[in-house]
């Protein structure tokens, strides 16, 4: 069992020693039944809110009244611990408006979205899996719960994370849940930009993207995502792009819009409700990507963009072309070969320009300093005091007239 689990189980066995039942659920035991890395511990327990935090000493409430307190371990590791209810409607990320606590295990089981998320372990690792989920796992299926429209009705937010999940763990979608998207795909209209934005991240990172882009569109659930409704076609090309190894939000971003033909990044980006930062970087790298598909790699733009959103755009650029012949490059060796890697290390400084110019000075010293710092890039000076001399007064002899 993940080491996680331990810090886990104790929480669970405080709480079996006040009386009351109580399992891991949810992602974590899903992910450690197929091996993957598991993400946050959630834990489901008969004990209300009250009862937690007496039992606990450190908690924070997060939504006592949904259910959920956060109880902290000694070593400050936190856990998601939930009484057993059933829910519907939700309009923010993660916590339904209205919640009923229920008194068994299986009844909050029997609410939750899909087969593979509906199993239970107990804290010595025995499964509880009323609803065969460890049974689809193996076969690779993501099904509703019950009847899948009841499920996307408590929920309309599920009929993406259907697919989402298809992506991540590359499942198929069982027929009956897939017929139910199709015929309620509208529903998604009603969902936060916020939590749609949050499912399409993880489900453009997936390894089985190519599959769930039909998905989208055979659901029409693209029609209802920022700005994609006359996007169709578009959409379907990114299926041949393989983003899996995009490591940051931005450069995923940068994919999708670039794919896309996007124009007005900000304006699109925006609508998707991206923080500024990540629209800025997405913006630097299709700047570059522009750039690299006209001229080609080049120090210059390295030098301009920096090394770390050199670095990512040159991983889009690879994850959307890879078969291009930069994509052994290592743009980290053309930056270290970059005689300065920022103006501040030219030796010869704004005084000694004035100096040599003396009452000549004007709003071409910055021109002429400009120059300077392209010809100390491409190498055709040295960035050396007697050198940087010669080539000033060279320059002032040539543009004398001008000034
Ligand atoms: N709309 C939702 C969201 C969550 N859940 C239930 O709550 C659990 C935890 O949800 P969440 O943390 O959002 O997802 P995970 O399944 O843990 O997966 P991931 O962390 O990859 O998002 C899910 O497994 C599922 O049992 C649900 O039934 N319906």
């Amino acid at each position: 069992m993940d080491k996680a689990f331990h810090q886990g189980m104790k929480i669970i066995e405080e709480l079996e020693k006040s009386g009351h039942e109580a399992y891991f659920v949810g992602g974590s035991v899903r992910d450690t039944l197929m091996n993957r890395a598991i993400g946050d511990i959630d834990i489901a327990t008969s004990a209300t809110p009250q009862d937690i935090q007496r039992i606990f000493p450190k908690t924070i409430d997060v939504g006592a009244e949904h259910g959920t307190i956060i109880v902290l371990t000694a070593e400050n590791e936190s856990f998601e611990v939930t009484t057993y209810r059933t829910e519907s409607q939700y309009s923010d990320n993660r916590r339904p408006d209205q919640v009923t606590f229920v008194k068994s295990l299986f009844e909050d089981l029997k609410r939750r979205d899909f087969t593979m998320n509906a199993i239970a372990m107990t804290k010595t690792g025995t499964i509880v899996d009323p609803f065969q989920g460890e049974k689809d796992i193996k076969r690779k299926i993501i099904r509703s719960v019950g009847i899948p429209r009841e499920r996307f009705q408590e929920d309309a937010l599920r009929m993406l994370r259907a697919i989402r999940f298809a992506s991540q763990l590359s499942f198929s979608l069982e027929s009956n849940t897939f017929l139910a998207i199709m015929n309620d795909h509208e529903r998604l209209h009603s969902i936060s930009v916020e939590r749609k934005t949050a499912e399409i991240e993880k489900l453009l990172a997936g390894i089985g993207l190519k599959y769930c882009l039909e998905l989208l569109v055979k659901t029409k659930l693209y029609k209802h995502l920022p700005e994609l409704s006359d996007k169709k076609s578009k959409l379907l090309e990114l299926s041949t792009k393989n983003l899996c190894n995009l490591n940051s939000r931005s450069a995923l971003w940068a994919a999708f819009v670039h794919v896309l033909e996007i124009e007005q990044i900000d304006d699109f980006l925006t609508s998707w409700k991206l923080p500024k930062k990540v629209i800025k970087a997405v913006e630097h790298n299709i700047a570059i990507i522009t750039n690299v598909q006209k001229y080609g790699w080049n120090k210059e733009l390295i030098y301009q963009m920096g090394l770390k959103q050199s670095i990512e755009a040159h991983e889009v650029l690879v994850a959307l072309n890879p078969d291009t012949e930069t994509s052994n490059l290592h743009i980290e060796n053309l930056y270290k070969s970059l005689p300065i890697k920022n103006k501040k290390e030219i030796v010869f400084n704004g005084h000694d320009l004035i100096k040599i110019a003396g009452e000549k000075r004007g709003k071409w010293i910055a021109e002429l300093y400009q120059d300077m710092e392209l010809a100390i890039i491409h190498g055709s000076t040295a960035n050396d005091r007697a050198v940087l001399k010669e080539w000033v007064e060279k320059w002032l002899q040539k543009y004398e007239k001008s000034y």
